[in-house]
């Protein structure tokens, strides 16, 4: 009798505590009340340089733990053909330079020939020509292609995905639509009606590919579901009523933007069945011994870091093809970081602060990485020393590789003169008057000087 009452009380609070996880996302507590029955199953949405190398990390970390993760990692590839270089080892005299489907090529080698050669890929990453496909059933969506192209295929998800995914973002630019601007972290969690974080660092891809150590920063903040954001159909429940009659899918609430503005999209809840997705598991997910995670939750000092840290690297780079010192480099990365801040501080407020820029691998790490050897650095390096435009170095020297500097210059400087507040940020103003040739970066030092100087 006793013990069938113990029995009775314990299934009651285990039923209670299940609940309250479905409703609070707190849940490392409830790992031990019995464990989830499924796992997060985990998608890629890119391939280039970096969105190889982050699949390669995940790909290591879903093997690593199996219990929260299914081992296989779909990598939604731009499907190309491509002629696998002499110099490769999968070079093979009788296909010889016949083109191949990069897939095909990604899952017999397990290497991407084109964007990341000579790096070993896990043989869990299953190469996928069709974004749809390649995001059915999955819980996590990591976004890590150039932000060119992200607007036409978040369209293409729409309605594809599952309703209670989450996304982190690893594209390094701003969304900029008329006046308006936003960060790819939030416009793709609107689109798609889900919560996406952010991942940015000092992260040059082929050193982390080549497993040399480096740092990152995730940000992942999303808003706690719990009973009073329930929207069940009918007269409010009490919250006994609640825990006995919501669903999982049933539970969601305004999803608000960095800036706490509400937006179109409803937030669901991640049911009860997953492993619950807080900062443990997304460590987890992109940690390892030669990738250092740290987790912040300022999405928006995390995302304009990796978008405005590449304006920077291209007057950086300018300054050292003038064959100027490291004085001028220095100069110009000081100028950065303050125009960066005073930046997110002006059209993101209290969301940003001015710590993650300073403190953060995504902030004062990455320009210091991105001015010394990042692509938009070395490309506008090249493009001073040769007297050509960035756009031609980018079109001889990256085959197929692409900047983020130029479209973000052009975009940041357009939503700051639709504001009439391009004069406030003389650096990024210079850096897209020198790519469009109406300065030259013998005019940096007088356009970068304040008034009192
Ligand atoms: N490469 C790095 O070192 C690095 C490091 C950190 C962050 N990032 C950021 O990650 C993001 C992705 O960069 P990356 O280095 O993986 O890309 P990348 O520069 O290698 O770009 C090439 C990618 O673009 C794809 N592509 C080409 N045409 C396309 C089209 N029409 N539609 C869709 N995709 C197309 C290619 O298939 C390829 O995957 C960028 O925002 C970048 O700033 C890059
Ligand atoms: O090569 P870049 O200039 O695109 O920079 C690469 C990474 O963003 C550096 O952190």
């Amino acid at each position: 009798m006793i013990s069938s009452k113990i029995a009775s009380t314990i299934r009651a609070s285990s039923r209670l505590a299940q609940v309250s996880h479905q409703f609070h996302s707190t849940p490392r507590s409830m790992a031990t009340l019995g464990a989830p029955s499924k796992k997060h199953k985990v998608t890629v949405v890119g391939s280039g340089n970096w969105g190889s190398t982050i699949a390669k990390i995940v790909a290591e970390n879903t093997k690593a733990h199996p219990e929260t993760f299914e081992e296989d990692v779909q990598m939604w590839v731009y499907e190309e053909e491509v002629t696998i270089p002499k110099e490769s080892k999968h070079y093979d005299e009788s296909s010889g330079d016949k083109p191949q489907k990069l897939t095909e090529i990604i899952n017999k080698y397990h290497e991407n020939v084109k964007y990341l050669p000579d790096i070993a890929l896990p043989k869990n990453i299953i190469a996928n020509p069709s974004v749809e496909e390649a995001v059915k059933d999955s819980s996590i969506l990591i976004f890590n292609l150039p932000h060119q192209f992200i607007g036409r295929i978040s369209k293409q998800l729409e309605g594809k995905i599952l309703p209670f995914a989450r996304g982190v973002s690893c594209i390094k630019g701003v969304n900029v639509t008329e006046s308006e601007i936003s960060l790819f972290s939030e416009w793709i969690g609107e689109g798609l009606g889900i919560y996406c974080g952010a991942l940015s660092g000092a992260n040059i891809a082929n050193e982390i590919a080549l497993e040399k150590w480096s740092e990152t920063t995730v940000a992942y903040d999303p808003p706690v579901i719990d009973s009073q954001a329930a929207t069940p159909t009918g007269p409010s429940p009490s919250s006994s009523q609640i825990n006995l009659t919501i669903t999982d899918t049933d539970k969601q609430q305004d999803l608000k933007d960095s800036r706490g503005r509400t937006t179109k999209a409803r937030l669901r809840a991640v049911p009860s069945s997953y492993p619950p997705l807080d900062h443990s598991v997304f460590k987890s997910l992109f940690h390892r011994p030669y990738f250092h995670v740290r987790m912040v939750s300022d999405v928006a000092g995390v995302s304009l870091g990796g978008a405005l840290k590449n304006i920077v690297a291209l007057a950086a780079g300018f300054v050292e093809g003038r064959g100027w010192g490291d004085n001028a480099k220095a100069a110009v990365m000081r100028v950065g970081l303050l125009e960066m801040v005073e930046f997110g501080k002006e059209f993101f407020g209290h969301s940003v602060h001015t710590a993650t820029f300073t403190e953060e691998s995504c902030g004062v790490a990455d320009l210091i990485t991105s001015c010394s050897g990042g692509r938009n650095f070395k490309c506008a390096r090249m493009a001073a020393e040769r007297n050509v435009s960035v756009a031609e170095v980018e079109k001889t020297e990256l085959n197929g590789q692409m900047l983020q500097g130029t479209s973000t210059a052009k975009e940041v400087n357009s939503f700051l003169k639709a504001r009439g507040r391009e004069d406030a940020y003389p650096l990024f103003k210079a850096v897209l008057d020198i790519l469009e040739g109406r300065k030259t970066v013998d005019d940096i030092p007088d356009l970068v000087a304040r008034p009192d100087e």
